[in-house]
């Protein structure tokens, strides 16, 4: 469980959280969203400890954030590999568990090609598995989908959906997107300058046709209505 009350951070004079709040429970998943600049990005690598977070706050430990950069030398397997203490796994062990993440993922069929012969959603792909190989106990997702068409967002929403039904994680994610908030988030947690805005509890996430249910378009009006009453 993540739980920080009045967390501030300041990049010299330029405070990018401002006594922020944030409960993360075990298991579940929380979208973060505000607009550009709010301190998203800031909270979220705080949170991985790539900053130094702040007395008296610790750093939660399991945290692993996933980035895109793959390897260009390196194939797929390689790369998922390469989520792994080398010195502590034994190469067949390595092998089994790149084989398990990329069945998971549903990426067998490009393990021996490099990066530059895949598309954006397989890269996507293969940054997850690379993550979730070391079973992380918490996924921290910058914009995971944000480079991608409507439809591979999509894709990749449905199959961190699928993975969160598989293996029990917990999952924060930043987003600009409010219908991925609204398909990923049991939890939305809108920020406004470096604030917590509002937190919105999305019971209906993971509902059988949520996206094209009135429950997805009530929340998503809900989370647009938050969005904008910070915009005052
Ligand atoms: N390295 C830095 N040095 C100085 N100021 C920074 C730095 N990184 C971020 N900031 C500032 O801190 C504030 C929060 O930035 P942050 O990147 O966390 O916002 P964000 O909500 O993730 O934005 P975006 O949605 O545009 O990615 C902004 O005012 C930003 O200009």
């Amino acid at each position: 469980m993540i739980s920080l009350e009045g967390l501030s951070y300041s990049y010299g004079e330029n405070l990018a959280l401002n006594k922020m709040k944030l409960t993360v429970e075990a298991g579940t998943t929380t979208a973060i969203i505000g607009p550009s600049g709010c301190g998203k990005t800031t909270l979220l690598y705080l949170l991985a400890g790539l900053l130094p977070m702040p007395e008296p706050f610790l750093k939660p430990s399991g945290i692993v954030l996933q980035n895109y950069g793959l390897f260009p030398w390196k194939t797929v397997k390689a790369n998922i590999g390469l989520g792994l203490d080398r010195g502590l796994v034994k190469k067949s062990e390595m092998n089994a568990r790149t084989d398990e993440m990329l069945e998971l993922l549903g990426i067998q069929e490009i393990a021996n090609r490099y990066p530059n012969q895949i598309s954006g959603g397989q890269r996507q792909r293969a940054a997850i598995a690379r993550t979730l190989i070391s079973n992380p106990d918490i996924l921290l997702l910058d914009e995971a989908s944000s480079a991608l068409d409507a439809l591979s967002k999509e894709k990749i929403q449905n199959l961190l959906l699928e993975l969160f039904r598989k293996r029990p994680m917990t999952l924060v994610f930043v987003t600009h997107s409010i219908e991925e908030a609204v398909f990923l988030g049991q939890k939305i947690v809108v920020m406004h300058q470096g604030s917590l805005s509002k937190v919105i509890e999305n019971s209906n996430m993971g509902m059988k046709n949520h996206r094209a249910s009135k429950q997805f378009y009530d929340t998503c009006l809900a989370v647009r209505t938050a969005l904008e009453a910070g915009d005052d």
